[in-house]
């Protein structure tokens, strides 16, 4: 059974612990050492308060539940620990030279980073960007005002332009738009919009090309724990772990 290590202790890593099937949580770490101690009672894991402890335990792949920051701090050195590693927070991966360096260690280690699908759907066919070059992709997020920490009176626009700008401003938020980009070979053009009448985290993805063009909306549940994140994300994960030594791959 795949033996992993979580890295971040909130609400996906407690999503992933209540449903942990098909692999076992061996290792738990968070920054908030409490946090660490109760997921690890939960899922019978050992908790580690010193990250380069936590790289010396025993597990084949590590998946960061944490933050951009999270995976600019320790992405490089899990890859050089010999673990593969699942990246939740992908906007990490909106700067290029710390994107080239992640993939150049993973590529010298012989490991790999695996981007989930998280709060969206879609990603696997939008790769075909990389082969017929995509002329729009375009992310229109619309959140809540819990989840966003704001009080407008009405819907409006926080945000347009670019996706490496908007997940600096956004780094809880806006990964997706991020992960779209990765997939698809061109970085996606951002609006993000709160509404104080939507509860849910809707994500309007518009691509065209050469293909044709797509539409899709997701209206995606928020996570109980944790409004900004949608509860997708979570399953998305869950999803990845459950295939991964699966021989029958499907979408592209
Ligand atoms: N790609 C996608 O589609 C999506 C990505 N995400 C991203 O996934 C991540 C996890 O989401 P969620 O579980 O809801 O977030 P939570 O804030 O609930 O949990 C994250 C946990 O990781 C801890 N943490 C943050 N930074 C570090 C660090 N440098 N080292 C160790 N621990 C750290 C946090 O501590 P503290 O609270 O003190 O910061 C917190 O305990 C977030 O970055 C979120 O933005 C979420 C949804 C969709
Ligand atoms: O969960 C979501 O809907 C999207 C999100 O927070 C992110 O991409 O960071």
């Amino acid at each position: 059974m795949i033996k992993i290590g979580l890295l971040g202790c909130g609400n996906v890593g407690h999503i992933i612990a209540r449903h942990a099937e098909g692999f076992r949580i061996s290792a738990v770490f968070d920054m908030i050492p409490d946090r660490a101690q109760e997921l690890a009672a939960i899922s019978h894991a050992t908790p580690y308060s010193d990250f380069d402890e936590f790289l010396r335990a025993d597990v084949d792949l590590i998946v960061e539940a944490a933050s951009v920051a999270a995976v600019w701090l320790y992405g490089e050195a899990i890859l050089r620990a010999g673990k593969d590693l699942v990246v939740l927070s992908g906007g990490a991966l909106a700067d290029d030279e710390f994107k080239s360096r992640l993939v150049e260690t993973a590529r010298a280690a012989g490991r790999k980073i695996r981007v989930p699908s998280g709060a969206v759907t879609g990603l696997d066919n939008l790769k075909i960007g990389q082969i017929s070059p995509l002329g729009t992709l375009l992310l229109r997020t619309t959140k809540s005002p819990g989840s966003l920490g704001l009080q407008p009176t009405e819907r409006m626009e926080i945000f347009k332009g670019a996706a490496s700008d908007c997940i600096k401003q956004y780094p809880k938020n806006i990964n997706v738009a991020v992960a779209l980009g990765l997939a698809a070979g061109k970085e996606a053009d951002v609006e993000l919009w709160v509404d104080p009448d939507v509860e849910r985290n809707i994500h309007e993805i518009f691509a065209e090309g050469e293909f044709g063009d797509i539409y899709i909306r997701v209206r995606n549940v928020p996570s109980p724990e944790n409004l900004s994140t949608s509860y997708m994300a979570a399953l998305s994960i869950l999803t990845l772990l459950k295939n991964l030594d699966n021989p029958l791959v499907v979408g592209t």
